[in-house]
C-alpha cells in the first residue's frame, strides 16, 4: 500500500481536531469535541491519553483510512521547554517532557506523545510544529517582578503564525513588513503582540491574562496566596481551579461560547455579564500589546473558535477599533499548518528541529 497520506493530529482543551491530508490539502477531516461530562474523569490530562488515542484509531477506522497509508504523523506540541518556531521531530527527550509537562499541563502535551506511537507502529516520523512553548520574547517582556518567577511564553503559536501569513498577505505585505496583534480566543486565549513575524510578548495563555471559557487568566494575587494557604483545596485540585474549571465554566457550568450566547439570548443576565467580562479582559489585553508596539500596528486580528461569534467579535471592536484596522479570521488554520510542516521535511525542504539541541 502506498505510503501517501499525513495525520494531522490537534489536541485542544475541549476537542481533538483530526485530519488525512494528501498532497497538500486535506481529504477528511473532523473535528471531534470532549463534552466536559467526559473530560471531568480524568485527574491529569495524560490520563487522557488512551481516550483520546482511540477516538482517533476509530475515526480512521470510520473513514476506512489505514495506518499502512500513512506517511507521518504530525501533531501540535505542547507545553515543552522554551524552544523557538519550526518543526521538531518528536524524540525520547520530548515525550519525557510532554509526560512531565514541564511547564504545566495542557492537552496539547498529549500530541506528540500520540503522534509517536501511532508513528513507530509504522516505523514512520512523527513531528510537532511551533508548538506553545515557542519562545521569541524580548528580554523586557519577561521580566516579572520576582526575579525566581519570569514571565513565560505560552502560546497558541502554530495558529497565530499561519493567521499572520493570511491577514498580512490580505494586507498586501509580507509578514515580516508589519506590526500586528493577534488574539487567539479559543479553550484558552492568547494575546500576543507581532514585530514583524516575531511574537515578542504575550500573556501566558494558560494561566494568565484575559478568563477564558475554562481558564481564570490573571488573578488577585495576594487572595490567591491566601487560599493556597487555607487548607481548603489540594495542589492539584488549585490547579484545575486555574485552568479546566476556571473561566466562565466556573461561573455559568459550561465552556462552551455557543451555550452561553443561547442563554444570553434566553435573557440570562449574569451569561450576558460574563460574556462582556471576557471581552473587556480581551480588549484590555489587546489595548495593553498596542503599547508594547508603541502604537505602531497595523492590524488588530481575531481568530480562534471564539471568533464565530459575532456578539464577541462586536463587543471587542466597539473597544479597540480607535488602534487599528479590525480583522477577523474565525477558527483555525492549525491543521493546514501542521500538514505543511510535515510536507515540508519529508520533501527536504526543511530540516527537522531536535528538540533537545534548541531548549533554551
Ligand atoms: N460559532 C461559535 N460561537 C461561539 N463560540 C464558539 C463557536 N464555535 C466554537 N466556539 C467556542 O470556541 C471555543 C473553542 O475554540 P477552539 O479554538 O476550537 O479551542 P480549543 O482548540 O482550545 O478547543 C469553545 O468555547 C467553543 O464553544
Ligand atoms: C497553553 C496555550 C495553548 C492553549 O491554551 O490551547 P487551547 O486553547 O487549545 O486550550
Amino acid at each position: 500500500m502506498n505510503r501517501e497520506y499525513i495525520l494531522v493530529i490537534n489536541p485542544g482543551s475541549t476537542s481533538t481536531k483530526v485530519a488525512l491530508f494528501k498532497d497538500g490539502l486535506p481529504v477528511k477531516q473532523k473535528n471531534l469535541s470532549h463534552p466536559n461530562e467526559e473530560l471531568e474523569k480524568f485527574a491529569k490530562v495524560t490520563d487522557q491519553y488512551d481516550y483520546r488515542k482511540d477516538i482517533i484509531l476509530d475515526w480512521l477506522k470510520e473513514e476506512g483510512a489505514e495506518l499502512q497509508s500513512l506517511a507521518a504523523v504530525v501533531a501540535r506540541g505542547g507545553l515543552l521547554r522554551s524552544i523557538p518556531g519550526g518543526t521538531y521531530i518528536v524524540t525520547d527527550a520530548m515525550i519525557e517532557d510532554l509526560k512531565i509537562g514541564v511547564q504545566g499541563e495542557h492537552a496539547s502535551n498529549l500530541g506528540g506523545i500520540i503522534a509517536k506511537s501511532i508513528g513507530d507502529s509504522q516505523g514512520i516520523p512523527s513531528y510537532i510544529v511551533d508548538p506553545v512553548a515557542v519562545d521569541e520574547f524580548e528580554e523586557v517582556a519577561r521580566i516579572s517582578g520576582m526575579p525566581e518567577l519570569p514571565r513565560r511564553s505560552l502560546v497558541h503559536a502554530l495558529n497565530i503564525k499561519a493567521v499572520a501569513r493570511r491577514a498580512a498577505g490580505d494586507m498586501g505585505k509580507a509578514i515580516d513588513e508589519i506590526n500586528m496583534i493577534i488574539a487567539h480566543l479559543g479553550g484558552g486565549i492568547s494575546v500576543a503582540p507581532m514585530k514583524k513575524g516575531r511574537i515578542i510578548d504575550v500573556n501566558n495563555a494558560s494561566e494568565g491574562g484575559p478568563l477564558s471559557p475554562d481558564r481564570t487568566g490573571t488573578l488577585p494575587v495576594g487572595d490567591l496566596i491566601r487560599m493556597c494557604y487555607s487548607g481548603k483545596y489540594t495542589l492539584d485540585e488549585l490547579k484545575k481551579k486555574i485552568s479546566g474549571k476556571g473561566g466562565l465554566i466556573a461561573y455559568l457550568g459550561t465552556n462552551d461560547g455557543r451555550e452561553v450566547e443561547k442563554m444570553i439570548a434566553n435573557g440570562d443576565k449574569k451569561a450576558d455579564l460574563m460574556h462582556d467580562a471576557m471581552t473587556y479582559q480581551i480588549s484590555k489585553e489587546i489595548g495593553a500589546m498596542a503599547v508594547v508596539l508603541s502604537g505602531d500596528v497595523q492590524a488588530v486580528v481575531l481568530t480562534g473558535g471564539l471568533a464565530y461569534s459575532k456578539l464577541l467579535c462586536e463587543r471587542i471592536e466597539r473597544r479597540v477599533k480607535f488602534i487599528a484596522p479590525f480583522m477577523v479570521y474565525p477558527g483555525e488554520d492549525e491543521m493546514l499548518a501542521l500538514a505543511e510542516g510535515a510536507a515540508r521535511t519529508l520533501s527536504g525542504e526543511e530540516k527537522p528541529k531536535i528538540y533537545e539541541e534548541e531548549v533554551k
